[in-house]
């Protein structure tokens, strides 16, 4: 597991990246309902504006009653989730899909909003729903979230109630989550256990370090659950190796700077990681596209000589002359007699194009 005091030595080493960097750095903060993302971001929010470095900070939450920190966009603006409860006959959670994928179609505005604040932001921040699965399984947060990691340095923030977690099943399940979500979005991950002021989070850091431990906390338990949580546990020390934590209390702002220098480190990895795997994938869709775009002309090719030869007409002079024009007319020609040919035998749809 990468704490973020290693990765904050690396960080200051050279210049601040979120002082170079071009563009904002977009964090996705989310994390169980009532795990803290609000005053999370709440707590950054005002931090970052007593630093006079103010962030842009996007709700995308559209059921939340009250957004207490200052907002630039805020996704209740463009959609009313109550009436889209209401037009749609939709229930609480099927209301708030709705209204993401509504606002998900106008996110090409806040790139552009986001792109603007450029030279004056470092931060962008996007709080997202509660109800957590609404955002990380849903076709427009994928959509949102990938649009941004293409454009941005882009990390995500998924907070922990350490209050909560104390009950080690709970945080397996917290930890089940947060390692779905790491490898659906392969983006740069920072786990921020939430709460310190009331729990401090060194018996979560041990137990991701010392299976001993964790297994010494289920002991108690022998539930279907603890015995799950046990052999998830073996099974999440890769997923823990891969994590950077930091302990945050969202109420008094302490880990505040050892956040920001775990964003600084996220950044560094997304750079090194995300953007060439990015890349690499982007050339291979490349490449299956304009492998498919050939496959469909030499389909269209063999139909157009095959269908030429049933008709009588000698295609490969048209072809191999590569002359277009004759080639349209004759594919016009061939369009009318297989259209005459198709009404005769009563065929519908039988349509020849010259595309
Ligand atoms: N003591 C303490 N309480 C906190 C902290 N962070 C949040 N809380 C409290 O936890 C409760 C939930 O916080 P929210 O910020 O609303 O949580 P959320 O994750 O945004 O909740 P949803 O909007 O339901 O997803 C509130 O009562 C907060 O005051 C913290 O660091 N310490």
């Amino acid at each position: 597991m990468a704490t973020a005091k290693a990765e904050e030595d690396d960080a200051v080493a050279g210049t601040n990246l979120l002082e170079r960097h071009k563009k904002p750095v977009c964090l996705i903060v989310l994390g169980m309902a009532g795990s803290g993302k609000t005053t999370f971001v709440q707590q950054l929010t005002s931090r970052l504006h007593a630093r006079n470095k103010p962030p842009y900070v996007i709700n995308l939450d559209p059921a939340c009653r009250e957004v207490p920190y200052p907002v630039n966009i805020d996704i209740r603006d463009t959609v009313n989730y109550k009436e889209v409860m209401k037009q749609y006959s939709l229930g609480p959670n099927g209301g708030i899909v709705t209204s993401l994928n509504l606002f998900a179609t106008k996110f090409d505005q806040v790139i552009k909003l986001v792109e603007k604040r450029s030279a004056n932001t470092d931060l962008a921040i996007f709080d997202t729903p509660g109800q957590i699965e609404v955002f990380t399984w849903s076709a427009s947060g994928t959509i949102i979230t990938e649009t941004l990691a293409a454009l941005f340095p882009t990390v995500v923030v998924y907070v922990i109630d350490v209050v909560r977690s104390v009950s080690p099943v709970t945080f397996m399940s917290n930890m089940l989550y947060a390692c779905s979500i790491l490898y659906k979005l392969r983006l740069p991950f920072i786990i921020v256990m939430n709460k310190i002021d009331v729990v401090k989070h060194d018996y979560a850091l041990e137990w991701m370090t010392d299976f001993d431990s964790f297994e010494l906390a289920l002991s108690s338990d022998s539930s279907y659950n603890a015995n799950l949580s046990r052999s998830l546990s073996l099974t999440l020390d890769e997923f823990y190796k891969d994590l950077t934590t930091v302990g945050f209390s969202a109420v008094t702002g302490e880990g505040f700077d050892e956040f920001l220098a775990a964003v600084d480190a996220a950044v560094v990895e997304y750079e090194t990681d995300y953007c060439p795997e990015h890349d690499r994938l982007q050339k291979l869709q490349a490449e299956a596209r304009s492998k498919d775009k050939t496959r469909q002309k030499d389909k269209f090719e063999s139909d157009f000589q095959e269908t030429s030869r049933k008709l009588g007409v000698t295609t490969g002079r048209y072809v191999s002359q590569s002359n277009e024009i004759l080639l349209r007319s004759h594919l016009s020609t061939v369009n009318k007699m297989f259209a005459r040919l198709s009404s005769s035998l009563m065929l519908r749809g039988a349509n020849l194009t010259s595309e």
